[in-house]
């Protein structure tokens, strides 16, 4: 705990010194000579000395403007109004509070309004020359006082004062708590309190706090790396050539905001012509107008417009909706021009990428800029940073996560402007080697782009605000006793309404303090430029021999074990794994009993009892490499189905997605017996050869009909439009690996209607884990994470009795539990999904439930599906009709129906 910086002193006042005071005892001297704070003076001059965040943060202070009045209130792209918001900063009165909050824990005593103040406090001495230890927060409550430092811990408790003296407590006030002394420096709003503004560097208190001071300390300034006031003569001759790059006032001209007059006092101290920064027009004729808003959301963070001295942002947009364009504008913009005298405001630009993904953002740039305007270099074994380094050409880097770690010590050693890392929930979490090395790098305008935000783990959430904007959410321990707890607890089925209310006060609060530089968009924004999207959920009938060797897996000595939850190890996780693999294929399953067999040394352990016997039911002479095709339900359907494609739509291609490389095998030797021309890409394929792959597929002259692809090992950004079929052949614990790799396809430029099939085995273990993704347990599960696999799950012995069950006679359990009037005899369409927006559980709570049509489904949701049992005669779809003799059920949606191609 910081010493001696307590606020009474940083605002200049005389220290006064803490007299000791009987808890029955005022001190009526103090009250009365005290002038008390004018709140209006107050709050103008904590605004104007202070981070934006405390003023800002308050919705009360900050109004949502179509663009701010005056300097920046500017239309963009003539006549078309931004709709991006503008926060102004206004001057508020405090008001009295009127409402009561109690904080966790705390009684309200009857009758009695809970109060808060800001105080200065130090541990009980008698020494003459005290100095106070730190700020807290006093929350008097009935007859109760509790002091919680600024980190939002409790530090003191007392009882038994009398209310009397209580009432009497205001600014300059001192008395005892807790075995410690401390002064009261002024009143705070339950307002503040409950949104824990007053938690915050210098937020709803009258005094300006330690942190407040810290926060200022960091305030950078944002244009350093480029602008330099030069001499008079220099400055002289580029005021001449203070021109825009292109003309603001051409037709379709795209202008970003000016900087408002506070930012030009700040940075513009020379006062050099203000000029406009234009967009390209060679990239703002082809931007999309999520894109032209999110150009103008990036622009304003990088240049310290959105929160004063802070430079970070994360663009959290679904996936597809082309963050790689929007920071293609960005950098290229920032590189060329710049509001001050034209001087461009970046040099170089670092971009880290997942190593598939760094040909990618070469192949975007050439898209969009061709290979003239901007040089870019991409690392990889043939192209080491060194040649980036000597060459003076290059103004881009684009290097893979791997690749930095091994060249950290020559990237460290480069200025870097600007730093953009793709995919970056992976820096979530703050230990790993990836965050803290790109921490060390000095650059300050940071962005983080991900598909896959993490909102739903608070903790991963702060870390990658704290990424890009480092310090603004104060330490991780005030961020979780501030925010993360009293959320957490609000969500709790036991939670009181005063812990709801208090809970989602700070979710509220913790919205609006990132929300000024942090955007997501849903995919909604371009559906109607994507042709039709038809989703399937197929319900395959297993084999004869699947059947047998389930229910022989389901008796197994393991299996038992795990239902009597007596075992201490993860058993189930075993039982998991073969279960899964006898869906996709007993082969599978076959192949694993041999290598245990093998590798056995004799000892039983918990895999050797769940094999047990298990060999004797496949054939004696059963060879896994000679598979057939009806040994699998699912696979007998995708054979059909890829049948069925190639013979309706010669022209089109598919993706076919495992999580599992053995299963691709199997998948690889299809193509391989039917003829189709195929291509793969999984967690071997070498970084150097993935963009050829993918651009080979999305190439119209490929001759390839099928795309193996392992979604875990590899999907992630890529854009494999060039298919316009997609099989999900295994389901996976995360909704949001096959989310992501449902997207690739779906997305811009897709020319052709795109068909999406999910096969599930019914009755299986992977209808359980897909009733698991859409139902509400799933999701608040906080599963919205690549990383989280079966391993993270923690599953109930009645859970595990109901993954463990096998439903022989169901045609479709998943039906049989939408509780849904049709009993799956008929065909039952449902209303259009599109009518029924999907939210996701989400712990920042309504503020940030936007239909998110990417989003797992809920059971409710579903059942407004299209749905009907496969005895069904005369199905519509052709690729349907011909599959449907090995399916039970069907679950279709089509979302943007009426699209013209
Ligand atoms: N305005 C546009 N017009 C046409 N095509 C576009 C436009 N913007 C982006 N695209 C294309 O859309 C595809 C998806 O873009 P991009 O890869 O940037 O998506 P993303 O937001 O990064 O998604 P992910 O989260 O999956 O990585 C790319 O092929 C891109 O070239
Ligand atoms: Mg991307």
């Amino acid at each position: 705990m910081r010493r001696s910086a307590a606020p009474s002193q940083l605002q200049g006042k005389p220290f006064k010194k803490p007299k000791f005071i009987p808890p029955t005892r005022s001190n009526p001297s103090l009250n009365e000579e005290n002038t008390k704070l004018d709140p209006d003076i107050q709050l103008s001059e904590v605004a104007a000395a202070n981070t934006f965040l405390q003023s800002q943060a308050d919705p009360k202070i900050y109004s949502l403007n179509p663009l701010p009045a005056e300097d920046s209130g500017r239309e963009m792209n003539h006549g078309e109004t931004s709709a991006m918001p503008a926060f102004h900063l206004h001057r508020t009165v405090y008001s009295p509070p009127e409402d009561i909050t109690v904080s966790r824990g705390q009684e309200v005593e009857p009758g009695s309004v809970v109060r808060y103040f800001t105080v200065v406090w130090c541990k009980a001495s008698k020494k003459k020359h005290k100095k106070w230890e730190g700020d807290a927060v006093l929350i008097v409550n009935g007859k109760s006082l509790t002091l919680k430092d600024l980190e939002g811990k409790d530090i003191g408790k007392g009882t038994g004062y009398k209310f009397k003296e209580l009432e009497k407590i205001e600014e300059g006030h001192t008395m005892m708590v807790g075995g410690k002394e401390i002064e009261v420096m002024g009143a705070i709003s339950p307002d503040d309190f409950s949104s824990g503004r007053c938690f915050q560097p210098g937020g709803g208190s009258p005094a300006v706090s330690s942190a407040s001071q810290a926060a200022t300390k960091c305030f950078s300034y944002p244009l350093k790396s480029v602008y330099k006031p030069s001499s008079k003569e220099n400055r002289q001759n580029s005021f001449q050539n203070c021109k825009p790059r292109h003309d603001p006032c051409a037709p379709n001209s795209f202008v970003m905001p000016r900087p408002d007059r506070n930012h030009q006092r700040m940075f513009n101290k020379h006062c050099v012509p203000v000029v406009d920064v234009v967009i390209d027009p060679h990239l703002a004729h082809y931007l999309r107008p999520h894109q032209k808003e999110g150009i103008v959301f990036l622009y304003e963070c990088m240049m310290g417009m959105r929160v004063n001295g802070r430079c970070g942002a994360i663009l959290a947009d679904e996936m597809g909706l082309g963050k790689t364009l929007q920071c293609i504008s960005l950098i290229w913009t920032l590189q060329c021009q710049g509001p001050y005298g034209g001087k461009p405001i970046i040099k170089k630009t670092l971009i880290v990428t997942p190593g598939s993904l760094v040909n990618n953002w070469r192949r975007e740039f050439q898209k969009w800029l061709g290979s003239e305007r901007i040089k870019i270099f991409t690392v990889d074994q043939d192209h080491k940073v060194e040649e980036f380094i000597k060459s003076p050409l290059y103004s881009v880097l684009v290097i893979s996560y791997e690749m930095l770690l091994r060249s950290l010590d020559q990237i460290k050693n480069l200025r870097f402007d600007l730093l953009i890392c793709d995919e970056g929930h992976r820096l979530k979490n703050s230990a790993i080697k990836t965050t803290t090395a790109l921490l060390s790098l000095a650059c300050e305008k940071r962005v983080i782009l991900t598909g896959t935000p993490v909102q739903n783990d608070l903790q991963e959430f702060f870390a990658l605000i704290d990424f890009v904007n480092p310090g603004i959410l104060g330490s991780l321990s005030s961020f979780r006793k501030i925010y993360e707890e009293p959320i957490i607890i609000s969500r709790q089925p036991s939670a009181s309404k005063e812990e709801k209310e208090l809970g989602e006060r700070r979710a509220a609060e913790l919205v609006c303090l990132t929300g000024l530089f942090f955007l997501r968009r849903t995919q909604e924004v371009i559906n109607k430029y994507l042709p039709p999207k038809i989703e399937n959920v197929v319900f395959c009938r297993p084999g004869a021999l699947q059947l047998e060797l389930y229910q022989k897996l389901l008796n197994s000595q393991a299996v038992r074990f795990c239902l009597q939850g007596s075992s201490e190890s993860s058993p189930h996780l075993i039982c998991i794994g073969a279960l899964k693999k006898l869906c996709n294929h007993p082969c599978l399953l076959f192949s694993s009993i041999k290598e245990k067999e093998c590798s056995s040394t004799g000892d039983e352990n918990e895999e050797s009892s769940l094999y047990e016997g298990l060999i004797n039911v496949f054939p004696a002479d059963y060879n896994p490499l000679a598979f057939t095709e009806k040994e699998s339900g699912k696979l007998q359907v995708l054979t059909k189905l890829l049948a069925v494609i190639h013979e309706l739509r010669p022209t089109e291609r598919v993706v076919l997605v495992s999580n599992y490389t053995q299963t691709l095998n199997i998948l690889q030797e299809v193509c391989k017996r039917h003829g189709y021309a195929y291509t793969r890409l999984d967690g071997q394929t070498p970084v150097s050869q993935r963009q050829q792959i993918v651009d080979g597929f999305n190439s119209k002259y490929s001759s390839d009909f099928i795309f193996l692809l392992s979604s875990k090992a590899g999907g992630v950004g890529l854009n494999l439009i060039g298919g316009s079929h997609l099989i999900l052949y295994d389901i996976d614990w995360n909704p949001a690996t096959d989310i992501q790799a449902m997207s690739r396809v779906w997305r811009d430029g897709q020319k052709h209607p795109v068909h999406i099939y999910r096969l599930l085995t019914t009755g299986t273990i992977e209808e359980k884990i897909y009733q698991r993704q859409i139902s509400k347990q799933g999701l608040s599960g906080a599963v919205v994470d690549l990383a989280k696999t079966s391993e993270h799950i923690q599953f109930s012995v009645e859970e595990l009795k109901d993954l463990f069950t096998l439903h022989e006679s169901s045609h479709c359990v998943t039906h049989d539990l939408l509780d849904c009037e049709c009993a799956g005899e008929r065909d039952h369409a449902g209303d259009s999904l599109e009518k029924f927006p999907v939210s996701r559980n989400c712990q920042l709570g309504p503020y940030h439930k936007k239909p998110d049509s990417r989003k797992p489904l809920s059971m409710s949701q579903l059942k407004q599906w299209k749905h009907f049992s496969g005895d069904q005669l005369n199905l519509k779809d052709p690729f349907l009709e011909r599959i449907r003799e090995n399916v039970s059920f069907f679950f279709q949606n089509i979302t943007n129906q009426n699209t013209a191609l």
